[in-house]
């Protein structure tokens, strides 16, 4: 079995402040578990505090993005290894926020797998369908080619040492989730795609869902047999649901 993993994504939320409260809640309360991994993908101004706060805890530091360079003349970007720099485990590509608002496609997307691979860190790659395209009956297509896109450019053994979160963009933060069905058929399809070029590395890929995941239905999607586990949005800036997921995770894996 595929031990779990529960990843935040903070997104541009918080404050010193509130980030201080929340990375010390989660420590807390995480302890006890020993089954399921736990990491917070933080805004990058925080990577300083969850360095220092995550010390010795179990819970793993992540980040939210990175350039598709390796260094130097960027105005305004973070490089792969200033990620490493700061302890980070994990880093998300391709958001859907991220394809929508700044641009981002295949290509870049692939440029920062390979930038955070090179600097040791674990990307978690973000694929899912609009609203519009699922209604459309387009939802298969448009994964194969966010998978595809990407595999042709990085090749398949590069997803050894990747995570693959599948968020359908109409469940992001609207409270809407797809039901354990909708989410274990599209799971099954990714995890499907990559076994038809390398069974090995599908079976150990970790696919994980998110949109609107929360307390209350977390263990029905976790307990889907391609679900291993949650990037977890509005959800993850309450230390108390953030870990009651975890815990559902955790319950699970027992
Ligand atoms: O990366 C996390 C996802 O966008 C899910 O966000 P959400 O849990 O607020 O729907």
């Amino acid at each position: 079995m595929r031990q779990p993993l529960i990843a935040g994504n903070w997104k541009m939320n918080g404050s010193k402040s509130s980030a201080e409260a929340l990375l010390n809640g989660v420590v807390a309360g995480s302890g006890g578990l020993s089954k399921t991994e736990v990491a917070v993908c933080v805004p990058f101004p925080y990577l300083h505090l969850g360095e220092q706060l995550l010390a010795g805890s179990s819970v793993r530091l992540g980040a939210q993005n990175l350039c598709t360079e390796s260094g130097g003349a960027f105005t305004g970007e973070v490089s792969g290894s200033m990620l490493a720099d700061f302890g980070c485990r994990y880093v998300i590509c391709g958001h859907s926020e991220r394809r929508e608002y700044y641009g981002e496609n295949e290509a870049s997307i692939a440029q920062k797998l390979t930038r955070a691979t090179e600097s040791g860190l674990t990307p978690i790659l973000c694929v899912g369908e609009t609203l519009q395209q699922r209604e459309a009956g387009e939802m298969e297509p448009v994964i194969a080619a966010q998978i595809d896109g990407v595999v042709e450019r990085i090749g398949i053994e590069a997803f050894a040492g990747i995570e693959i979160a599948y968020e359908p963009v109409w469940a992001i933060g609207t409270g809407k989730t797809a039901t354990p069905e909708q989410a274990q058929a599209v799971h099954a399809y990714i995890r499907g795609r990559i076994a038809a070029l390398n069974g090995s590395i599908a079976e150990k890929l970790r696919i994980l869902y998110g949109g609107s995941m929360k307390p209350g239905n977390a263990a029905e999607l976790l307990a889907q047999p391609d679900i291993d586990g949650g990037l977890i949005g509005g959800a993850s800036l309450s230390a108390d649901d953030f870990l009651a997921i975890c815990l559902a995770g955790e319950q699970l894996a027992a």
